[in-house]
């Protein structure tokens, strides 16, 4: 088996007396999305600002794409293809849907000042911008400005600017959150379809999306993984289902 592209060994972190993260152990492997599941309060974001260098772990290792990231900054680890989306929303709302899209491709180059300056890099950045368009299914809103696309495409798009970047994984936080029914039913067949470019680390509270999309869902409880396995295993664990799904599988 190849080494996962997403290592984290042993990771602890304590807000004063509380301890948020305890020594836990999660990998995301290429082609999957792993999917990380737990009550509010559980520690998920915790775990996520570790993986993304938003908060230090007190210790273990977060090892991405064979570097050892633990005290690194958040854009270093972009830089090694760590795309994160939906927490915060980094589209520029004015922007029509291309300008966003190529924005992202930009971001990736690094290189905003010599942009309207280089024809060829511009002609670059704007097929990289309309492949990811493409991918999200959004090749017909291109000069659509973004204020006006629904909440489910600017989730669409902000999926096309993670993919502007040519990840080596993705990380997302609740992409469900706030989604109707038909925004969720095709964002959950773009995410499926997303897993072959960059593997997904899935944090979702709709479990409908998760035992959709998940290769493997991870349980976190009070800081701790009391479980990893396949969906099927997962529902039917019963220190899972007591500690959290409940009624859910029923
Ligand atoms: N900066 C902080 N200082 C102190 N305590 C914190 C801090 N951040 C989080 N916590 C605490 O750590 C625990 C885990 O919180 P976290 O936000 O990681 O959970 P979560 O699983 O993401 O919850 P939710 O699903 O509601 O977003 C909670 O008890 C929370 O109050």
């Amino acid at each position: 088996m190849t080494d996962p592209v997403l290592d984290v060994q042993g990771v602890t972190k304590a807000f004063g007396g509380l301890v948020a993260s305890k020594n836990i152990d999660l990998d995301l492997r290429q082609g999957e999305i792993h999917a990380l599941i737990g009550p509010n309060g559980a520690g998920k974001s915790t775990l996520v600002q570790q993986v993304t260098g938003g908060l230090t772990p007190d210790s273990g290792r977060i090892v991405f794409d064979g570097h050892d990231v633990g005290a690194m900054s958040t854009a270093k680890r972009a830089q090694f293809g760590m795309a994160r989306t939906f927490q915060i929303s980094s589209l520029a709302m004015e922007y029509t849907v291309l300008q966003n899209a190529m924005l992202g491709a930009l971001g990736r180059k690094g290189k905003v000042l010599s942009f309207f300056k280089n024809v060829m890099r511009e002609l670059d950045l704007r097929s990289a911008a309309e492949l990811a368009l493409e991918q999200v299914g959004l090749s017909d809103f291109q000069s659509v400005r973004t204020a006006d696309l629904s909440h489910g495409q600017r989730r669409q798009l902000e999926v096309a600017v993670a993919l502007t970047l040519s990840p080596k994984a993705f990380l997302m936080d609740e992409p469900m959150a706030g989604m109707g029914a038909d925004g969720s039913r095709s964002l959950i067949r773009i995410l499926d379809a997303l897993r072959d470019r960059a593997p997904i680390l899935l944090i979702e509270h709709d479990m409908d999306a998760v035992f959709a999309l998940a290769d493997r869902v991870s349980v976190l409880v009070y800081g701790e993984i009391i479980a990893t396995g396949s969906v099927h295993e997962i529902r039917a664990n019963p220190d899972v289902r007591r500690a959290y799904l409940g009624e859910e599988v029923g």
